[in-house]
């Protein structure tokens, strides 16, 4: 059995988490570069809990510029089993109303101008991102939103666009044609990432506004989304506090597979591999090196 540690990377609006009993922001250092900002570490009812704010603190990092293979990384490193993310969102459909709680359970990647993988030239691997999110994840988070009166909604696609503009108006119906619920800049390659690592992901899409698409909102305005996110930061803080609280303290293993994807992923020969590579991938696939070795 393996103690559950619970990471929240949170999003646009959320740069901390109140609430953390014992904590401190600790810097921990990545082979893959400099993540985001320093962690910070604390526990929530005897879970241990390892936060990192997306952009960092102050919004230092665009959706582009964000160096998600060393904030993956670093959760790793930091011992995370199972990563919950926060993300403002818009909405691709009209029921999913700004205020709401999407819990997505798949992902398009539009996304163009990222690292998104570990993996590569001296270690080839291919994981399986057919089931993206881990399901016990998301039903910890549902069960979380309805102890907690909060309005959401289970199941749904997040379009990745690349950002940082806002999508043209042909964009927004095209991937409303495609049947999309809602879009965001950031949960690609977060996602891809986190299956890399073997950890379970899931996603919290705080809906923010509709897009550019709806007849009755016009364009999106930056500073409207600001104001949904300050009115829901409440909300965002009361759902990830009451996952935290009730979540199991030891690992579930994840019936998508996200805790083994490694397991035979790999297609580099052993004696073909780079060993500076191999260095780099201490953290994230040292589950799968150790044994090979
Ligand atoms: C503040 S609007 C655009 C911005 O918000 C979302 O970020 P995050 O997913 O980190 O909450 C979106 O992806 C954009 O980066
Ligand atoms: N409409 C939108 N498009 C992309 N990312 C967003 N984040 C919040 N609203 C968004």
């Amino acid at each position: 059995m393996t103690d559950a540690v619970l990471g929240i990377i949170g999003g646009s609006g959320i740069y901390d988490l109140p609430g953390l009993e014992d904590s401190q922001w600790i810097e921990v250092s990545s082979p893959w570069g400099a993540p985001s900002d320093a962690v910070r570490i604390g526990r929530i009812n005897g879970l241990k809990i390892v936060f990192l704010p997306r952009h960092g603190r102050g919004h230092v990092y665009s959706p582009s510029t964000i160096n998600y293979r060393a904030n993956i990384d670093v959760m790793k490193r930091c011992g995370v089993t199972d990563l919950l993310s926060v993300s403002a969102c818009g909405s691709l459909k009209e029921q999913h109303e700004p205020g709401m709680f999407v819990l997505v359970d798949q992902f398009i990647d539009r996304t163009i101008a990222r690292e998104k993988s570990f993996f590569g030239s001296g270690c080839v691997a291919h994981v399986s991102m057919a089931t993206p999110v881990s399901p016990k994840l998301v039903d910890a988070v549902a069960a979380a939103a309805e102890a907690e009166g909060l309005k959401y909604h289970k199941g749904g696609t997040y379009l990745a666009m690349e950002g940082p503009q806002f999508s043209s108006l042909a964009e927004s119906e095209l991937y409303r044609s495609w049947g999309c619920d809602v879009i965001g800049m950031t949960n690609m390659p977060e996602a891809k990432l986190a299956r890399e690592a073997e950890i379970c992901y899931a996603t919290v899409a705080m809906v923010t506004d509709y897009d550019s698409w709806h007849p009755d909102h016009g364009e999106v305005d930056i500073q409207a989304i600001i104001k949904v996110l300050h009115d829901n930061a409440e909300n965002a803080q009361r759902l990830v506090g009451r996952v935290a609280r009730d979540f199991p303290k030891n690992h579930q293993s994840c019936p998508a597979g996200s805790d083994t994807a490694l397991e035979f992923a790999m297609m580099t020969a052993a004696d073909k591999r780079d060993p500076a590579l191999l260095a780099k991938l201490d953290a994230v696939a040292g589950r799968i090196l150790s044994k090979a070795g």
